[in-house]
């Protein structure tokens, strides 16, 4: 466990920075590369510890994946070549390595057995496995199999159509992951659109996928061919700089090639409603996914509402979201967003404890969060409870707050952004 010294900005953040791979998308293309036949090369793929879990898994059945920096190589001969693994498999702290593959093993001819870290063991898993089990699946484990660690003997699948209850792109993928390789049509219709990711990649490797609205169709069987894939750089990266640009005084910074896959981009939606000045260059889009630069200045913002639709669209952005509430002139409403409690911590209890720790005021309510604006930090001593996110969140208030701030727990934020610091300094070094 690592603590890390943070001191107050001592100058404003210029420069242009290019983030890593996109989270959602590196797990993805591991997955499809081993599913398809032939070989896959993911370019600027994010080497963060999550994504190397989904690497290690396919490994362990049998898959060849070779790694040089951010380019990935998978060489497989599709899931018939697939080995049952001998050791349990370990997703480590990825609810995505989770929630996927268990839509991948439940249809493999094998027995696995997989678990994950104190943190994942805590989630919940019963969103994936009762509709695999409707597809008869055969999940076992704590709590009737709602949480890790988790037995599966695979099976061959039949179709579904099912309406999911919660707001999560990791159950709709889990479910056209299993319908792939099933008989007959899938069909998963959501309450709002969550990150679509899979369905795009899908299409990429050759699948025909149906999107009509909130539903995806697919129909199972389908042979998936290798693709070459460009990783975009990920917004909920990016999110953690386009904060500290809007709060650290005289700032100016460009962030290039990011993911503006609309059903991700909720935060530049909402930092424009608070009148952060930010300007978006889409310039290019890659197997479905849109890509460009974005440039976004110092400046005052106000107060706003978060919540209905756009939640899933900015989810994972939240906790910067709400730093960046406690700088705006006016209070900040963050509601229908109690998926936060189900992330590597309770969300909206981290972000309320870590803030008033920094001696903001702000309110948790069931689904949410309110935050009054305006508000002075102090610096404090403050753990990432071992979640990324809330890591970084603290790290960017630190460049505003009063005196030295401690991050406990460090380490977390190698889960999704290993160079975090080092961006930090060069947007710290003058580097227009
Ligand atoms: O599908 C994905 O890649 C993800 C979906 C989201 O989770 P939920 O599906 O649980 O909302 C998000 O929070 C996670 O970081 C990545
Ligand atoms: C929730 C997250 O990831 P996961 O569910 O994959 O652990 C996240 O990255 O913020």
């Amino acid at each position: 466990m690592t603590n890390i010294k943070l001191q107050p900005a001592a100058k404003k953040l210029t420069g242009t920075i290019t983030v890593p791979g996109d989270k959602s998308i590196s797990h993805r293309s591991i997955i499809f590369g081993a599913l398809a036949k032939g070989r896959t090369t993911v370019r600027h793929f994010l080497d963060g510890e999550d994504c190397l879990r989904t690497i290690d898994a396919f490994r362990a059945l049998g898959v060849t994946i070779e790694q040089e920096g951010h380019t990935v190589t998978i060489i497989s001969d599709g899931k018939d070549s697939f080995k049952e693994p001998t050791m349990p498999i370990n997703f480590g702290n990825s609810g995505t390595t989770a929630r996927l593959l268990l839509g991948v093993f439940a249809a493999l001819p094998f027995h696995i057995t997989a678990y994950g870290d104190e943190s994942l063991t805590k989630r919940p898993m019963d969103r994936v496995v009762l509709p695999l089990r409707q597809m008869g699946a055969k999940i076992n484990g704590r709590a009737e199999g709602k949480y890790l660690p988790l037995a599966v003997d695979g099976q061959k699948l039949s179709n579904l159509t099912y309406h999911t209850p919660v707001k999560s792109a990791q159950v709709k993928s889990a479910l056209l992951l299993a319908g792939l390789l099933a008989e007959g049509e899938t069909k998963i219709s959501e309450v709002v659109k969550t990150r679509d990711h899979t369905e795009q990649m899908l299409t990429s490797f050759g699948a025909q996928v149906d999107v009509s609205g909130t539903t995806v169709t697919i129909v199972g069987g389908q042979t998936l061919q290798a693709a070459d894939v460009y990783v975009p750089g990920d917004i909920s990266s990016a999110a953690f700089f386009l904060v500290a640009a809007c709060l650290v005084p005289g700032s100016h910074v460009t962030l290039k090639n990011v993911g503006l896959n609309p059903t991700r981009t909720g935060i530049l939606d909402v930092m424009q409603s608070m009148d952060a000045a930010i300007e978006i260059r889409e310039h290019q889009t890659e197997a479905g996914e849109k890509i460009g630069d974005i440039t976004v200045r110092y400046g005052p913002l106000k107060g706003t509402e978060i919540g209905g639709g756009v939640i899933p669209r900015l989810i994972d952005e939240l906790p910067i979201l709400a730093l960046l509430a406690t700088q705006a002139e006016g209070e900040t409403i963050i509601k229908d967003a109690e998926e936060l409690r189900y992330k590597e911590s309770d969300r909206i209890e981290a972000i309320a404890s870590t803030l008033r720790s920094f001696g903001a005021e702000l309110d948790t309510t069931p689904d949410g969060l309110v935050i009054k604006g305006n508000q002075t930090l102090q610096g404090t001593e403050a753990d990432s409870f071992g979640d990324h996110r809330i890591g970084m969140m603290i790290s960017i208030a630190s460049l505003i707050a009063d005196g030295e701030t401690i991050l406990k727990n460090a380490d977390s934020i190698n889960i999704s952004y290993p160079g975090f610091f080092n961006d930090l300094k060069v947007l710290q070094t003058d580097n227009v």
